[in-house]
């Protein structure tokens, strides 16, 4: 029987964006962010055969959920908490039905929680936003462990087997993001099938406008963000080849299994097709890399089942001998990176509306988060995950019990 303090509330919270101070966006749903920001600049998705929707993912509901911020408080009145992408129906799931799993339980029993919170909702979750709910409730759960233990998450994980991360960048510039010390850059790609060759030639063209940046030697990307199909991706991969592109990222829809398994195999000797960061789940991974999907699966840790479930996918890809690079996700991934030895390196998404400067990823809301210096960072030594939420930003808690 462990010697912890006991659950004692579980709590579901949104923040409200006013549009002032820290209340304008951004936070753990990063897509929330104003106009003239790179994140939404005509980047090429699944929408974009409907003109309407081809300039903004934000037309389309992209961040239309906003932040759920999760508190679980222990019954000594230690705190954990966590930041996910899921607002208020997630907030109504962690109030109506995960908190039952948690409140009165003992902490350290984070094995039983997760079994009980994804067979409970399996009847209508799985993936997506329920996943999300139950990522947002477990990486809250190790927050809590950490503070109770007076330990970092990732001492907890195994300890490291590195001494600092090392990070490629996200963004529309990685010119920016070489000057800047990343080992890379990964490029939104802008143009989807829908605006043809035409669109076909200006992704090249860009891809060649940052290879003439960047050199021969900088690792550079293309992020699809689920746009294309099994065609254009693998005519894109096959001309981006010729400047170097390292990897074809998230090409197509996650369900395409069998396209995703086509791509790998039609794609150039030497180009790595990745994916994963809307997969879910064990069992989601499981069929990724069964059917040799790709060459790095990329799950998001608020999104996949959380630290708990991302020990099961990572130790299956190692198994496979796949790379584990997981979506930007600020602390929460750094703190598994870190102890993984087949997460050699980590994202950084480049928060800043220009992609030309280091801003935290989860800004406003995470006290204390770190960022890559030169393109490093060292996971601070520190409780939890080692931030504390910002008390500034606008909390509400929508179904108080
Ligand atoms: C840059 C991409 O369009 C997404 O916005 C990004 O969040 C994600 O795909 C990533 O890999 O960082
Ligand atoms: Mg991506």
């Amino acid at each position: 029987m462990s010697r912890l303090p006991k659950i004692k509330h579980v709590r579901a919270f949104v923040v409200k964006n006013d549009g002032t101070g820290a209340n304008q966006g951004g936070g753990a749903d990063y897509h929330d962010q104003g106009d003239g920001h790179w994140i939404d600049d005509h980047i090429a998705t699944p929408m974009a055969k409907y003109p309407e929707y081809r300039q903004s993912r934000r037309s389309f509901g992209i961040n239309v959920l906003g932040t759920l911020v999760v508190e679980i408080e222990a019954d000594n009145g230690v705190v954990g908490f966590a930041v996910t992408t899921g607002g208020e129906p997630a907030a109504y799931i962690v109030e109506k039905h995960l908190a039952r799993f948690l409140e009165g339980r003992d902490p350290s029993e984070v094995e039983k929680i997760w079994d009980q919170m994804y067979f409970s909702t399996q009847y209508y979750g799985r993936k997506g936003l329920v996943v999300n709910a139950i990522s947002g409730v477990d990486l809250a759960l190790w927050d809590l462990l950490g503070r109770l233990r007076q330990e970092p998450v990732f001492a907890m994980l195994g300890g490291a087997v590195r001494d600092e991360l090392t990070f490629y960048a996200t963004g529309a510039r990685p010119d920016k993001a070489k000057e800047l010390g990343f080992i890379g850059g990964k490029m939104p790609l802008h143009h989807a099938p829908a605006e043809g060759e035409e669109g076909l030639r200006k992704n090249l063209a860009e891809l060649e406008a940052m290879r003439n940046a960047c050199g021969d030697d900088f690792w550079l990307m293309f992020d699809c963000w689920m746009a294309l199909d099994l065609n254009y991706a693998t005519r894109l991969a096959h001309e981006a080849h010729k400047m170097g592109l390292k990897w074809i990222e998230e090409a197509l829809s996650p369900d395409d299994y069998w396209g995703y398994q086509a791509l790998k195999k039609n794609a150039p000797k030497g180009m790595l097709v990745t994916t994963g960061e809307h997969e879910a789940t064990r069992w989601g991974f499981r069929m990724l890399l069964e059917m040799e999907c790709c060459d790095i699966i990329q799950p998001d840790v608020g999104w996949c089942g959380g630290v708990t479930e991302l020990i099961k996918i990572s130790a299956m890809a190692d198994a496979k001998g796949v790379l584990m690079i997981p979506h930007g996700s600020s602390v929460y991934s750094y703190h598994f990176v870190v102890t993984r030895h087949n997460s050699p390196f980590a994202e950084f998404l480049m928060m800043a509306p220009g992609a030309d400067e280091v801003v935290p990823m989860f800004h406003p809301q995470l006290i204390g988060e770190p960022v890559p210096v030169n393109g490093k960072l060292k996971v601070p030594d520190a409780p939890g995950f080692g931030v504390e939420l910002n008390r500034d930003i606008a909390l509400h808690r929508p179904y108080a019990r």
